[in-house]
Formats: structure tokens, C-alpha cells, sequence
């Protein structure tokens, strides 16, 4: 099996190692040896594996229109132009194996047609949770199951910043870099920090798990950006921890629930203990019951594990899949939650009744309120809501924030439980 590899980067260089590595052992179980042709990069400076010799390329055509080979590895990120590379090797009648979750969330159905009605594979099971089985248990093992719920940590990056936050005390912007030297991150880290990575891998779900398509950019996302290390002192103090949760259920009139939120998970719950670069999937399916997915996220050998897999199966996957249907999209706002709020309000008599006025006339009551501490002539003050109309806390959020008592809403985490 000839491969053209696009991209040698974190990813690409964990596949060249994998295969260079487990050669033998995957020849045996597939009959035939997989051999890397080409790569395609774009820096001609950059230092390269001494495996990649010889086979670096410029030109993504070298690859494109090389009949030899069988097998695109696109690990090159970023929509475009990967999605056009992927397209035209579909159309040449090329396998394609991606772990591009950009490409996939938005154009996953048109390019399985695609490859559909030209005989090959697409596989991309590295384009969720890294090296963690979850594309393939969902499409094949679970498929029997009519699945009601999927919940999750899906992005590595924040989980590790989350995790140093609190376990070393360090600051969000040095986690970052650390998680970025770790080949963790997206080429623009804003897409882990903000959310948008777990929301694409999220509606990649969604088409799998309930066969509902949405865009990435219609599901609610909230990043981790406003997360401080008070915030996760506080919730270790309330017994939780703080987690970024890709969410969605489907109800019963089908409509589709899905966000991305930071959310304070109780500490007895499995979730709360996945930690570092760690990510996990929960799916709920009224056969099998709940199903936990567990594993790294992230990082160059755990990614290059699922890529690998992929190319081993390519020839058995001629993928016939039925496109899924659009979804129904519960606005954000008509979903319930506990909220915890951490603001900062002048230290003023009064201050407090009019915060919980506020939200009293929305019809929100509160589970905990505590003055946290005064800082010069300003105090911290941390509600935690009972279960309440999200919509409702939004404008009473609004309504807060514009008291000329209150400073500023520096957090709003989602909490989880009844
Ligand atoms: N890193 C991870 O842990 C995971 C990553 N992924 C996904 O895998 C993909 C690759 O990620 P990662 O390896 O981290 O990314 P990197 O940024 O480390 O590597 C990207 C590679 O693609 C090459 N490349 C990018 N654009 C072009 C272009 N226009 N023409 C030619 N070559 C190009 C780069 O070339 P050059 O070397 O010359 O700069 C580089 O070799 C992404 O889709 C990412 O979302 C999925 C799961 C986990
Ligand atoms: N940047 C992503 C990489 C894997 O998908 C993450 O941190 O999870
Ligand atoms: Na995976």
C-alpha cells in the first residue's frame, strides 16, 4: 500500500515513527506493507525526521496525481486547502484518511458522498478524542442503539491548562505555551482556548451518534478563556471541578440540545478525574446503557495510533453511508442549568439584595451566595444558582452586569447534576 502523506508536523511525524516502528507486526495483520512515498510540507527550512528522507515534497499535486499511490494521510489541519487536496485524491479514486476535524464537522457529508460514489474510504478517527475509539464505536459497534445523550471532554489543550492550573497553580498563558510545546494545541490555539475545536468534534458526533447535522458555529460555545484560578479554588472548595463539557442530548421530538461550556463537575463523577491531556466520552444508548470512552486527546503518538489504524482498514471500509438529516437546534437559552457566578461588585450596602433581586424577579433562586473577600473598595462575590432557565440568566446577567454596584461578571460556569 503506497501512501502520500500531507502534512509532517505533531501528527504526521507520530504516523512516519508508527509505521517505521510497527512495520512488521502491521504487514502481518493487513498482508501487505504500508509505504510512506511522499510527504507534502510547506517550509523548506524546517529540520525534518531523517525517516521523512527523500520523500519531501512541495507540491501537493506530486501526491494528487502520483497513480502508485492509494492512500492520502492528510494531517495537515486548517480547512483549506486540505479540503480541496481531499476532494480531488476522493475524486482520483485515493483513499482518504484525515484527522481534520475542521473539514469533517463542516463537509463530512458531501465528501462521504463523495467517496461514496467513487468507490474508496474516508476515515477520520483521529478527528475526535485522538487516540480514543469513538468514531468507529459509534458508527459500527453502538450502532444498534438508539443513543439519547453524549457528554464529554473533547479537547486536550484545556483539559491540560485546566489540570496545571490547579495541580501546579500556573498561570492560564503559561499552561498554554506548555500544552503548545507539547504539540497538544491547534495551529491557532484560539480554537481549543474559545471552544470551537470541541464544538467541531461535537457535531462530528452528533451526525454519528444521532444522525443530526449541525454546523460547528451553531452550537453554544463558551471557551475557558474567563476561567481564573480563584474560580477553580472555589469549586475545589464546593466539591467540584472545573471541565470544559461538549454536550448533547436529543429529546423527544428530536430536537437537539448541544453546547460547549465550561461546567463544575461534582468530584464522585468520572469526568471530574480526567485530567491532563486526558479526554473522555459518556454515551448514553437505550441498549447498551451508559458507555465511557477513555484516553489521550492529544499529542503526537496516541493521534498517529488512530491515523495508523485507519490506513490499516482502508480497504475494508468502502464507506456506503446514508447522509444525515439537518437539525433541529435547541436555542441555548431555552436550556436549563445550575449556574455558578463569580462577579466583582462594589462593597456597598445593598449591593447583595439588589444581585439577588434581580434574580428573584426572573424567577431564579439561589443555592449558595458567598462574599468571598473585599479587595480595596471592591468584593468577590460567588452564586451558585439552583437549576435555572438559561435564557432567564442571561438577562439577569445582563441586568447585573449593568448595576453601577458591580464592577464586572468575571465567570460563569455551568454546573453539573440535578
Ligand atoms: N496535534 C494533535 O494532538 C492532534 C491534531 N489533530 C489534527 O491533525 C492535523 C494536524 O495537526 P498537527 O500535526 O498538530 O499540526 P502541525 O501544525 O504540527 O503540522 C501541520 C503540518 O502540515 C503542513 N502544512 C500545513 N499547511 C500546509 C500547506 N498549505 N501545504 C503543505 N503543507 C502544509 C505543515 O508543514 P510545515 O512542517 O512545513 O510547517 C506541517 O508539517 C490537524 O487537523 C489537527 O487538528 C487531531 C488530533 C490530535
Ligand atoms: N488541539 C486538539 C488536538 C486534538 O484534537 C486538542 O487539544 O484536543
Ligand atoms: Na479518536
Amino acid at each position: 500500500m503506497k501512501i502520500g502523506l500531507m502534512g509532517l508536523g505533531t501528527v504526521g511525524t507520530g504516523v512516519v515513527h508508527l509505521i517505521n516502528q510497527n512495520g512488521k507486526n502491521i504487514e502481518k495483520k493487513i498482508g501487505e506493507k504500508i509505504e510512506i512515498k511522499k510527504i507534502l510540507v510547506k517550509d523548506p527550512n524546517k529540520k525534518r525526521t531523517p525517516l521523512a528522507e527523500g520523500k519531501i515534497t512541495f507540491n501537493a499535486d506530486d501526491i494528487l496525481e502520483d497513480e502508485e499511490i492509494d492512500v492520502v494521510v492528510e494531517v495537515m489541519g486548517k480547512e483549506h486547502p486540505a479540503l480541496d487536496y481531499i476532494i480531488k485524491a476522493l475524486k482520483s479514486g485515493k483513499h482518504v484518511v484525515t484527522a481534520n476535524k475542521e473539514v469533517i464537522a463542516v463537509h463530512g457529508k458531501e465528501l462521504i458522498k463523495l467517496a461514496t460514489e467513487n468507490k474508496v474510504s474516508l476515515l477520520y478517527e483521529a478527528s475526535v478524542g485522538g487516540g480514543i475509539p469513538i468514531i468507529r464505536p459509534l458508527k459500527q459497534c453502538l450502532a444498534a442503539n438508539k443513543i439519547y445523550e453524549i457528554k464529554g471532554i473533547l479537547n486536550g489543550t484545556t483539559n491540560y491548562i485546566l489540570t496545571e492550573m490547579k495541580e501546579k497553580g500556573l498561570d492560564f498563558e503559561e499552561a498554554l505555551k506548555d500544552a503548545q510545546q507539547k504539540g497538544y494545541a491547534e495551529a491557532d490555539p484560539t480554537d481549543d482556548v474559545e471552544g470551537f475545536d470541541a464544538a467541531r468534534k461535537l457535531a462530528i458526533l452528533c451526525t454519528l451518534a444521532f444522525n443530526k447535522f449541525t454546523l460547528p458555529e451553531k452550537i453554544y460555545t463558551k471557551g475557558i478563556k474567563s476561567i481564573s484560578k480563584s474560580d477553580i479554588k472555589y469549586a475545589e472548595e464546593l466539591g467540584y471541578n472545573v471541565k470544559l463539557i461538549a454536550y448533547a442530548k436529543i429529546d423527544e421530538k428530536e430536537r437537539l440540545e448541544a453546547w460547549v461550556h465550561p461546567v463544575m463537575i461534582k468530584k464522585d463523577n468520572p469526568l471530574s478525574g480526567v485530567n491532563g491531556v486526558f479526554n473522555a466520552i459518556l454515551v448514553d444508548g437505550n441498549a447498551v446503557g451508559e458507555v465511557m470512552f477513555y484516553g489521550q486527546g492529544a499529542g503526537m503518538m496516541p493521534t498517529a495510533s488512530a491515523v495508523v489504524a485507519d490506513i490499516m482498514d482502508v480497504k475494508n471500509h468502502i464507506v456506503i453511508q446514508n447522509g444525515c438529516e439537518d437539525a433541529d437546534l435547541l436555542p441555548i437559552v431555552d436550556t436549563v442549568s445550575k449556574y455558578y457566578i463569580r462577579l466583582i461588585a462594589f462593597d456597598k450596602p445593598g449591593v447583595m439584595s439588589k444581585i439577588t433581586g434581580i434574580l428573584g424577579d426572573k424567577g431564579i433562586s439561589l443555592l449558595s451566595v458567598v462574599q468571598k473577600g473585599v479587595l480595596g473598595d471592591t468584593a468577590e462575590i460567588v452564586l451558585i444558582t439552583h437549576i435555572a432557565n438559561t435564557g432567564k440568566v442571561f438577562e439577569a446577567l445582563e441586568e447585573i452586569q449593568n448595576l453601577r454596584e458591580v464592577e464586572s461578571i468575571e465567570s460563569v460556569i455551568r454546573v453539573e447534576g440535578e
